[in-house]
């Protein structure tokens, strides 16, 4: 599992460590260092005679960069700091110095201020240093930050870096020094003027931002340096499910299993008009291990000849999946679902069962909104959002629709978040952007609903588990989306019937990296 912990965690657990004089800086930097070597390496095949520049900012995120810089000079790399703050860290600059590396100073402004850039052609120059490295490492702001973007000189050097890069079609390695600068280290807003990183190396534990959307888009890949920090104690901030914590999760059939201890699934899904989706909820739900599925809709007859497996009509099930294919004014569909609803077994919420929903469920109930039915949803409670603000503040608009509902939301996207009691939140980045497609929520649903089903007492007993079954869910639909077509365009029924093989993976070798 990956685990992010907040600014203020970390800098709790500095602390001691600090007190104790433990070079964490010098820790910091140094894996810095070997990160830059590393891609040096790796463009242009040796690191002496390569050339690094360094944005630097007024704090330790400075400093990093500084020191990193020295690291550096000593393999024989030409390291030029571009400082776009007034103050700078002392010591890691005089390391610089010393260790032969440049300062250039394009303006005096703070990184965040809206004064404007006095001097356009120190600007310039600026950004070509930049644009002639090999890496560039942004170390203007780290947890420090105050999100919003970058500002003043900082802004203007980075905007007009990025524009050249832009007109030469390549450009140098960008890696952030623990977190993107300027983005929101602890809710992943990103706004205003954000440096896009290849590479972030973080320090003792990722940061939200770097999980979270649409932060987590300006990181790239994830390093995390261990530089001694226990945070042990601490909860983390937002979690993202790794392969062997979905296999852990997953319900296994016994010897002694039959199938109605593995869980009955009822699905409610699908209309005259919408036939397709009850077809991809009851196949993904098969598919995904389930011992049993009962469909009740208007489709039956569509869903049993695709899907033979499936019994039509009432009985006992552990678990509900509502909603795919049912439009808002399907009275007969919408009771069904209320019903469902009221009965107390866990249950998959989606699509036209969001409209359904009573105004307090447990967390026992997972919402499956994407980024426009969750603005609905709270808009329809009294925050009237938009989509682009569920989109500007993903991990905010899906607490709320928690606090105000009670259940367990998890929010579709490229980036899919889970959220549910006891702050527990997951950010899980599985899917290809293929899994964009008409259908594939119908089978989330479907996927979900079998895990919820073949977990549906422990789902009662632990009102944090059903968030984070919705995490493996997520996690395994992507995996399932690159089984079925890896690095190709996908159709939803292809992603359901790769369910097996995605499952099947992660079970024996819970290691492994997606097909
Ligand atoms: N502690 C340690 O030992 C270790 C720490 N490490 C490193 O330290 C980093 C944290 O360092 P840091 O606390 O100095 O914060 P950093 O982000 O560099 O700068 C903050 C400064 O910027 C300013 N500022 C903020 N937002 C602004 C804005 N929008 N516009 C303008 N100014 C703004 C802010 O001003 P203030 O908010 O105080 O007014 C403050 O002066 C951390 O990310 C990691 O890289 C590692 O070396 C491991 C060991
Ligand atoms: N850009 C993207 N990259 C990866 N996956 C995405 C992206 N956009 C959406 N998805 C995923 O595709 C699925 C779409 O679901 P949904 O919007 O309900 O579509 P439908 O109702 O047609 O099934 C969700 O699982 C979502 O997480
Ligand atoms: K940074």
């Amino acid at each position: 599992m990956l685990l992010s912990w907040t600014a203020e965690q970390v800098r709790a657990a500095e602390r001691p460590l600090l007190t104790a004089g433990a070079p964490l800086m010098e820790r910091a930097s140094f894996a810095l260092a070997l990160a830059v070597v590393r891609i040096l390496r790796e463009r242009r095949g040796r690191v002496r005679g390569a050339r690094v520049a360094l944005l630097v900012g007024p704090g330790n995120n400075g400093g990093d960069a500084l020191y990193a810089g020295a690291f550096l000079r000593a393999r024989g790399v030409e390291v030029t700091a571009v400082c776009v703050a007034s103050r700078l860290h002392d010591e890691g600059a005089r390391a610089l110095v010393a260790a032969g590396g440049r300062l250039l100073r394009p303006g005096p402004d703070e990184p965040a201020t809206d004064e404007p850039v006095a001097d356009e052609h120190a600007v310039l120059d600026a950004a070509l240093v930049l644009q002639r490295a090999d890496v560039v490492l942004d170390g203007v702001l780290g947890t420090g930050g105050r999100g919003g973007g970058l500002g003043g000189v900082a802004a203007a050097v980075v905007e007009r870096f990025v524009g050249l890069v832009a007109a030469a079609g390549a450009g140098p390695a960008v890696v952030a020094v623990d977190v993107p600068s300027g983005v929101g280290v602890d809710d992943g807003t990103l706004t205003g003027t954000v440096l896009d990183a290849e590479l972030t190396v973080t320090f003792g534990g990722a940061k939200p931002a770097l999980l979270l959307p649409p932060a987590a888009g300006a990181a790239g890949r994830v390093e995390v340096v261990d530089i001694g920090l226990d945070l042990s104690g601490e909860r983390p901030a937002v979690a993202r499910l790794e392969p062997a914590d979905v296999a852990a999760l997953w319900p296994r059939p016994g010897t002694g299993s039959q199938k109605y201890s593995r869980g009955v699934l009822g699905v409610v899904a699908g209309s005259r008009r919408y036939p397709g989706a009850a077809v991809l909820a009851t196949d993904a739900a098969v598919l995904a291990g389930v011992g049993m599925v009962r469909y009740l809709g208007a489709v039956g007859e569509q869903v049993v000849a695709h899907r033979p497996e499936v019994v039509l009509g009432e009985g006992r099930v552990q678990a509900w999946a509502l909603g795919p294919g049912v439009p808002p004014d399907d009275d007969a569909q919408r009771a069904r679902i209320q019903g469902a609803l009221a009965g107390g077994e866990p249950a998959v919420v989606d699509a036209g069962a969001l409209a359904a929903l009573p105004e307090r469920v447990g967390p026992h109930v997972v919402l499956t909104p994407h980024a426009g039915e969750l603005a609905t949803l709270l808009t329809t409670r009294g925050v009237p959002v938009r989509r682009e603000d569920v989109e500007a503040e993903p991990l905010r608009r899906a607490r709320e629709a928690h606090e105000l509902t009670g259940a367990t939301v998890l929010l579709k996207g490229h980036v899919t978040l889970v959220v549910g009691p006891d702050d527990a939140a997951y950010a899980q980045a599985d899917a290809p952007a293929w899994l964009a497609t008409a259908g594939a929520g119908d089978v989330l649903a479907g996927l979900l609903g079998a895990l919820l089903a073949g977990r549906s007492d422990d789902v009662h007993d632990d009102p944090t588990l059903a968030a984070a079954l919705a995490a493996a869910a997520a996690l395994v639909h992507g995996h399932a989306a690159d089984e079925a077509s890896p690095g190709g365009p996908v159709s939803a029924l292809s992603v359901a019937r790769a369910l097996p093989a995605a499952v099947r993976h992660l079970l024996a070798d819970p290691g492994a990296p997606p097909a």
